[in-house]
């Protein structure tokens, strides 16, 4: 056996345990040491019956700390305390006189007292019944949303600038029978012709001289110009969500910027195949091709 073992259990145990236990070596003195925990563990259970025992032990005076403290709020506001069985240390003090010493019009309120009591604060901070504010617990799940007042900035959310604010709308309320539904129909048809000329016309060659004749007015049609391609929109205006007056804006020239101003995303090559009239040309580019096609003004 080392000569150093006895010297290291035997020569601390001495000097702590030398009233009451012998430290003849270095197993004994390690059993003599868990009795002063020992000591505490009949404690607890005999603490069932008497609370005046746990003040001589930490673990007492930590419970008196407890009982001193506000902080059975949750145990109050549940119905556990009266459903469970009784705790055997020391029972909870009767929810009422905490909350009774609290004048607010909140904790009189029966709706606040079902699942959430509000804290206990002077009245003449708040004589409001609001319960929201940086300092109110947080609500219940099961609890109503505590009204939001005014004063109540601190759980508002951020405002967020995601979503602009929406214009009014100039949308109008379109004829039976003019739906853009219908609009598909009418012109959804390979067949539909609805330029305005002669069965059979070719695409036309359309010189700005020619456009400003067709306003809409007068008996002539109305075209526009929108990326080069002309339109005449006189069908269509009874089908325009945006009215016929605005859509005769754009007749006689070129719609292209107005268009995309209101309405980039409608896609008006596809809703106006059937009225597609012929291209926009300068008079010079309309005259050379009249020149070589021997003056005639439709497209090849
Ligand atoms: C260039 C002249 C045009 C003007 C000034 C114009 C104006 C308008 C306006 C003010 C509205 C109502 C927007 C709203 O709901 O507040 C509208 C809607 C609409 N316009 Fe035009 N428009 C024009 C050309 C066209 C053309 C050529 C087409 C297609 C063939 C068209 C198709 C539509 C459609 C589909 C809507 C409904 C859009 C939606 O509800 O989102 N418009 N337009």
């Amino acid at each position: 056996r080392p000569q150093w073992l006895p010297s290291l259990f035997g020569g601390a145990a001495p000097q702590r345990d030398t009233q009451e236990e012998k430290p003849a070596n270095g197993l004994q003195s390690r059993h003599a040491a868990p009795p002063a925990l020992v000591v505490q563990q009949p404690h607890d259970a005999n603490d069932n019956n008497d609370e005046d025992d746990g003040q001589s032990t930490p673990k007492a005076s930590a419970t008196l700390v407890v009982d001193s403290a506000p902080v059975p709020i949750l145990a109050l506001s549940e119905p556990e305390p009266e459903s469970a069985p009784k705790p055997k240390i020391r029972p909870l003090p009767p929810p009422v006189p905490l909350f009774s010493a609290a004048p607010t019009t909140a904790a009189a309120s029966p709706s606040n007292n079902l699942m959430m009591p509000p804290p206990p604060r002077p009245p003449t901070l708040r004589p409001t019944p609001s319960l929201s504010s940086s300092l109110a617990p947080a609500p219940s799940r099961l609890s109503p949303a505590p009204a939001r007042g005014p004063g109540c900035s601190t759980l508002a959310p951020p405002p967020t600038h995601s979503t602009k604010p929406s214009k009014p709308s100039k949308a109008v309320v379109l004829t039976p029978g003019h739906s853009p539904l219908d609009w598909a129909r009418l012109s959804g048809n390979p067949s539909a012709d609805l330029r305005g000329l002669p069965t059979g016309t070719p695409y036309l060659r359309v010189t700005p001289t020619m456009l400003k004749r067709q306003t809409g007015r007068r008996g002539k049609d109305a075209w526009t110009v929108l990326s080069g391609k002309v339109y005449n929109l006189t069908p269509y205006l009874p089908f325009h969500p945006g009215g016929e007056p605005e859509l005769l804006r754009c007749a006689g020239r070129d719609g292209t910027r107005l268009f995309g101003e209101i309405h980039p995303w409608v896609n008006y090559e596809g809703m106006l195949g059937a009225c597609l009239v012929g291209i926009f040309v300068t008079e010079e580019e309309a005259a050379a091709a009249a020149a070589g096609a021997g003056g005639m003004e439709d497209m090849d």
